[in-house]
């Protein structure tokens, strides 16, 4: 609005200067005209009062107002000249200026005039120079010079023309006379006066010198008219008559000054029109004021619009501060709501856990305590007097090792206290302490480090229980799993221990390391006839005799059975000698006394020495078995040092283990069958089926020597059942032959005893040989049932009710006691060939044989004797009434082809005759 008001008075002062300039101009115009008028009449006045005027007084009056007033481009004088006068007047005027005639100018060219009445031609001219085609003219035919001359004439005053072309001019301008009429004598017009003034000349002549014209500014138009007509312009600067009208709005909101002026104004019988009009002006400069407010209120207006929104900002800001604190604090409120929530409600599981604790710890064995930072202890719970055996306060601000002196020396107690000063959790450690009753008791303690919020270490937490029951326990087992509960030895487990100290003392000190294998002879025959008990009393004895005959540095071991293992280590001044070997021997070989009777048992002796020859510390035992062995082929009460050549036997064992794989698809076993023969009759009843292994390079393969392979390797089961079927179909076609109903007897070896498919696979070979059951029989060694009878009896019960007979082979030689026997469905025994060999040179044996016999007999077993080689053997088992006999002196084992020759050729024993003495 400021800015409005300014501009209005800024265009009203505008407006007044406009006018005020205007007006000044209008008012010059006039006067410029009005002077003009005067000179005119002035010129007429010469007439007027001088009569006629000769054309020398025209030019002498004319020419100081020529020079004084510029703008006047000629004074005429036109003399009215009849139609009959033309002629002379022509003349005259041809006199002033050759071939000059009246002429007349239409339409831009000058012509002689046409024959008219009356002429009104110039006849004075002045000046000359310059005007010369105007002399002679005809102003009459010119209708603004004569409407001119009536008004000058009807008004006395001095007339202006319209505008009109001069005859001078060759090109237009705007020029006018002022006319005024010459009257003769008696009043008639005789001519008239005119001053012939160029327009533009006037207003300039006007102007000179005030500078007017050259302003810029203002544009001036003058007109010969009271109308701004074209054709009626006179006189006009550049520029003027622009203008364009503004839009109302831009005009009402800052005017912009468009001045215009127009006054008319009659001055010599003619309306004269002055227009002025201001020039279009840069708006800057007018309205700086105006503007200036404009700005300085638009940027007040931008500050404080700025201003106000950088405040509602803030506000804007600060509200939404508002309602995020106040969310903030809704949601800290409803967390802290939450929170004492969560917080009794763990306060309330804490004292509920607390409780539980309390309630777990007095019903555990353990107790709980708690240590600072220095070890030392600062909390017992959980009944630690009665748990422990030690009142907590012993204990109260000291440290473990305070408390347990030896506690560093312990196994792993110097660990354990670096694992606590390292601040790390330990289980389980394990330590030995007095009680306040002087007892040893063991604790287990485990312990977690504990630490503030800052991470700062602050002390120890934990468990601790008494485990002496358990370490006792332990203790025992230990030494049980070490040792043998009969004898009390070393077992297997702690002989490897003790063998790998001895090895690496041998190799540290560089003194020999011995080991012995003891193996007792004739044990089993000890412990079948006179019983376990005897037996064990007989290991017991064994095991205290070998203990004494040693140092006690040395270590004797009891492996299993019969079995002992020795290690001597050598020293520097007990040099290891064959006579300490020898001293064992004597030892083991002093007479015994099992219950009443005295006993006599020798040993055999196999010795490994290390380092030595082909032994390594691994194979030491290995290699006192394998010269074990051999001192026992050698001969009982005999010992022998191990040889690399000893292990050649072993090695063919591999030989044979591979082979074997093989052997029964390649289809090398062959069965040999021994005749067994009834003593009463002489006749062959039965044979015993023996295997034997045709194989390609080794040629014909004895069953020791690949039997207790099979064995071992479990190949023994297919093998067996592959001989059970061939013996049973071979039997059954001798049978169908008609050489009598021979019965056909397999070894089962221990292996096969315990095949489930056992049964079964007698059943089916039954069935598919259609031998009859009686006429198969299985033979079965003792060493069957030492483990566990029941199981065996049960077994032999299932064979048995297959309709089958069993018997019991190397009979004697096993570990069975006797009285089992009668729990068994067994129908033969076998008498073992070790004691048939010696019945006719050792009283023992026949001893045995003739209470065998007897026993048999008593439990309705018929007896077979096997290993017959001599006449005397047989008279001497006939005499004792055994059953059969089996052996080379009646028959080797033959091939099947062979023995069917026997058969066929019903080949007997001699049956000796009653009245016969025997020959024992
Ligand atoms: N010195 C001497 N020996 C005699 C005399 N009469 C028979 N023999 C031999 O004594 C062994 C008797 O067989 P065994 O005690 O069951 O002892 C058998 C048996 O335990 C086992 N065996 C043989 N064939 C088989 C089989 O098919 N299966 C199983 N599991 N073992 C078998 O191999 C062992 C040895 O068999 P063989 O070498 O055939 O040896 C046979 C036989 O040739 C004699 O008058 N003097």
């Amino acid at each position: 609005a400021l800015f409005v008001a300014a501009s209005h008075l800024e265009y009203d002062n505008q407006t007044l200067a406009f006018e005020q300039r205007a007006a000044q101009r209008v008012a010059m115009v006039r006067q410029g005209l009005n002077e003009a008028v005067e000179v005119a009449a002035v010129a007429n006045q010469l007439f007027a009062t001088a009569g006629p005027v000769t054309r020398a007084q025209f030019h002498d009056f004319t020419a100081p107002l020529l020079k004084r007033h510029p703008f006047i481009k000629a004074f005429n004088y036109h003399r009215v000249v009849a139609g009959g006068e033309r002629a002379a007047a022509e003349a005259e005027l041809q006199g002033l200026r050759a071939g000059t005639v009246i002429t007349e100018k239409h339409g831009g060219t000058q012509a002689p005039a046409p024959q008219r009445a009356s002429y009104s031609v110039v006849w004075y001219l002045e000046p000359m120079a310059g005007n010369e085609p105007a002399l002679g003219l005809n102003a009459s035919a010119h209708a603004e010079v004569t409407e001119a001359l009536a008004r000058a004439q009807a008004s006395g005053q001095v007339a202006a023309s319209d505008l009109l072309d001069l005859a001078q001019d060759s090109t237009p301008q705007a020029s006018f006379e002022l006319i005024m009429p010459v009257y003769g004598a008696g009043g008639k017009l005789v001519g008239d006066t005119a001053a012939v003034i160029r327009g533009r000349e006037l207003v300039r002549t006007i102007f000179d010198g005030t500078g007017l014209l050259e302003d810029q500014g203002i544009h001036l138009a003058v007109y010969a008219g009271s109308e701004p007509q074209a054709s009626r312009l006179m006189f006009a600067t550049a520029g003027a008559g622009a203008n364009a009208p503004r839009d109302r709005v831009a005009a009402w909101v800052a005017p912009d000054y468009t001045g215009r002026l127009e006054r008319s104004f009659s001055v010599a019988g003619r309306t004269w029109l002055v227009q002025v009009a201001a020039a279009p002006r840069a708006f800057l400069p007018d309205h700086l004021g105006s503007l200036t407010m404009l700005v300085g209120g638009i940027l007040f207006t931008l500050l404080v619009t700025a201003f106000v929104q950088t405040t509602a900002a803030r506000a804007r800001r600060v509200q939404q501060l508002v309602r995020e604190r106040t969310a903030d604090l809704k949601r800290s409120n409803l967390r802290l709501v939450e929170d004492v929530i969560a917080r009794r409600r763990t306060e309330k599981a804490l004292q509920e856990s607390e409780q539980r604790f309390r309630q777990l710890v007095a019903m555990s064995s353990d107790w709980y305590w708690e240590q600072d930072k220095d070890f030392r202890f600062t909390s017992i719970t959980g009944d630690f007097a009665g748990k422990a055996g030690i009142a907590a306060e012993r204990l109260f601000g000291k440290t473990r090792w305070e408390c347990v002196p030896d506690l560093e020396d312990l196994p792993g107690g110097r660990e354990h206290i670096a694992c606590l000063h390292a601040h790390q959790p330990f289980q389980e450690f394990e330590y030995q302490a007095e009680d306040d009753q002087g007892a040893t008791r063991w604790f287990s303690i485990n312990g977690t480090p504990l630490f503030d919020d800052t991470g700062a270490f602050i002390g120890y937490r934990g468990t601790g229980s008494d485990i002496t029951a358990r370490k006792l326990t332990e203790q025992r087992v230990y030494h049980v799993a070490q040792h043998d509960v009969l004898t009390g030895l070393p077992n297997r487990s702690l002989l490897q221990d003790r063998l790998g100290q001895a090895v690496a003392y041998a190799t540290r000190s560089g003194f020999p390391v011995w080991v012995m294998m003891i193996d007792l002879d004739r044990f089993k025959y000890v412990n079948d006839s006179m019983g376990h008990k005897a037996g064990d009393v007989l290991l017991v004895t064994v095991a205290a005799r070998l203990r004494s005959s040693l140092r006690d540095s040395d270590t004797v071991a009891r492996l299993s059975g019969d079995e002992f293992v020795v290690i001597l280590s050598e020293h520097a001044n007990e040099p290891l000698t064959r006579d300490i070997v020898q001293r064992v021997m004597d030892a083991v070989a002093r007479p015994v006394m099992l219950g009443t009777k005295e006993f006599m048992v020798t040993c055999s002796i196999g010795v490994a020495v290390y380092p030595s020859e082909g032994t390594s510390a691994d194979s030491l035992i290995e290699h006192a078995d394998i010269a074990m062995y051999s001192a026992k082929k050698q001969g009982r009460n005999n010992f022998q040092f191990y040889t690399p050549a000893m292990n050649e036997e072993s090695l063919e064992r591999v030989r044979i283990e591979s082979a074997l794989r093989n052997a029964l698809e390649r289809d090398e076993f062959v069965l040999f069958y021994q005749p067994q023969v009834d003593l009463a009759t002489g006749h062959i009843v039965g044979m015993e089926a023996l295997i034997r292994w045709n194989h390609p390079e080794l040629g014909m393969v004895p069953p020791n020597r690949f039997v207790p392979v099979a064995e071992e390797t479990g190949m023994i089961v297919p093998i067996g059942a592959w001989v059970m079927r061939t013996a049973a179909a071979q039997a059954k076609a001798w049978q169908d032959a008609g050489l009598g109903q021979v019965r056909v007897a397999v070894n089962l070896s221990a292996r096969q005893f315990g095949d489930p498919d056992l049964i079964s696979g007698i059943e089916a070979v039954l069935a598919d040989t259609r031998l009859p059951a009686d006429s198969f029989e299985l033979e079965l060694t003792e060493s069957l049932f030492m483990s566990d009878v029941t199981p065996a009896v049960d077994l032999l019960h299932r064979m048995k009710a297959l309709g089958v007979n069993l018997s019991i082979d190397d009979f004697g030689t096993g570990y069975s006691s006797l009285s089992y026997l009668s729990r068994f469905p067994i129908d033969v025994l076998k008498i073992d060939r070790s004691f048939v060999n010696d019945i006719t040179d050792d009283a023992n044996d026949a001893a045995i044989v003739s209470s065998i016999i007897a026993l048999a007999h008593n439990l309705k077993l018929s007896v077979i004797a096997e290993g017959v080689e001599t006449a005397e053997q047989l008279d001497y088992l006939r005499s004792q009434g055994c059953d059969e006999m089996q052996g080379y002196y009646f028959s080797r084992p033959l091939p099947a082809a062979d023995f069917e020759k026997l058969l066929r050729e019903r080949r007997c024993l001699p049956v000796l005759q009653l009245d016969e003495p025997l020959a024992i």
